[in-house]
């Protein structure tokens, strides 16, 4: 068979963690600022794309949700980078959803990030990342990161980046079964939001924490009983506005272990950490 040379395969979306978050204030604008440590992991959703002559994008999914096309992220940051190059070229996009959606993993975010650089890659729109990152923050406060492909203390909402390389552990990510909205975290006035800013030395040492955590381990009883369960086996946490929560561990087997005690009502998954994203692994092999 010939190759179809306006394929391009398996472009990784991974999944983050926020190692720890804080947060500082509340903007006049109702945005949070934030101090966060985000840390990739090798577990990903996959696109797949094929470049078409005609501006038409379309996308296939796996994704069982309600997510309508018009508010996927994907055809979102398609679109965003269509317009602002005024490219007339389109794509075919297929999703091969393996994250779960809105569990603070940021898959929604990762998606649009791996669209904006695959199809500037291919559609030799040639933005730079810092272009292609002031696309991004539009979409999402999350997405720049994901973009820069590389782990990073943030501050602002989440778009002022500074590389660093805390250490690759193994993770052990748990998945409630309940879905917690950013939007609706950040809109409660009971939410802890004077956490005093600090400088990052003094954050990279200090015990990490996340200050959603107590919020929604109150509000959601599915949250707190899958940290009461795997804070019996590994320092664990929760990851963004929640519901993943993750454990920490020095060695696969470890993790794996753990996993396999799982009760049967729980879902989860090992992954490793990994300070350079596999998008950026993957932008180097096109
Ligand atoms: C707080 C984090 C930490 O990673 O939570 P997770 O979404 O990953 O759980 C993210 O920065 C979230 O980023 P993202 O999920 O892209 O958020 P957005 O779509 O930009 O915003 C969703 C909503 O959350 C609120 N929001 C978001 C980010 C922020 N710094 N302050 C906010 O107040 C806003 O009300 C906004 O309407
Ligand atoms: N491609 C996509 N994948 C996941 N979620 C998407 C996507 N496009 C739009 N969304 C919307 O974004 C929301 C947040 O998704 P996600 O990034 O998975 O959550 P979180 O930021 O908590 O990890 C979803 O609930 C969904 O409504």
């Amino acid at each position: 068979m010939m190759k179809d040379t306006n394929l391009s395969l398996a472009w990784p979306a991974p999944a983050k963690l926020n190692l720890f978050l804080h947060i500082n204030n509340q903007r006049d604008d109702g945005y949070h600022e934030l101090q966060t440590l985000f840390q990739f992991v090798d577990y990903c959703d996959y696109l797949d794309f094929k470049v078409t002559q005609s501006s038409e994008l379309k996308l296939h999914s796996n994704m069982n949700s309600s997510v309508a096309d018009c508010d996927n992220l994907i055809l979102l940051a398609a679109k965003s980078l269509q317009k602002f190059c005024n490219c007339q070229k389109g794509a075919e996009i297929w999703l091969d959803k393996r994250l779960p959606m809105g569990g603070g993993i940021g898959g929604g975010s990762s998606d649009a990030a791996t669209t904006l650089v695959a199809l500037n890659a291919l559609w030799n729109t040639q933005l730079s990342k810092a272009q292609l990152m002031g696309l991004g923050l539009k979409l999402g406060a999350d997405v720049p990161v994901f973009i820069n492909g590389l782990s990073a203390f943030a501050e602002g909402v989440g778009e002022k980046l500074l590389p660093v390389t805390p250490k690759e552990y193994w993770y052990l990510v748990l998945i409630p079964d309940v879905h917690v909205s950013t939007a609706v975290v950040f809109q409660d006035p009971q939410l802890t939001r004077d956490t005093p800013k600090l400088d990052i030395d003094t954050l990279m040492s200090a015990p990490w924490k996340n200050d959603c955590q107590d919020f929604v381990v109150k509000r959601y009883p599915q949250v707190a009983n899958t940290l009461g369960w795997l804070v019996e086996y590994a320092p664990s946490r929760m990851t963004g506005t929640g519901a993943c929560i993750f454990g920490q561990f020095e060695l696969e087997h470890q993790a794996l272990e753990v996993l396999a005690q799982l009760p049967k009502d729980m879902l989860g998954f090992v992954a490793k950490g990994t300070n350079i994203s596999p998008l950026e692994s993957r932008l180097t092999r096109l």
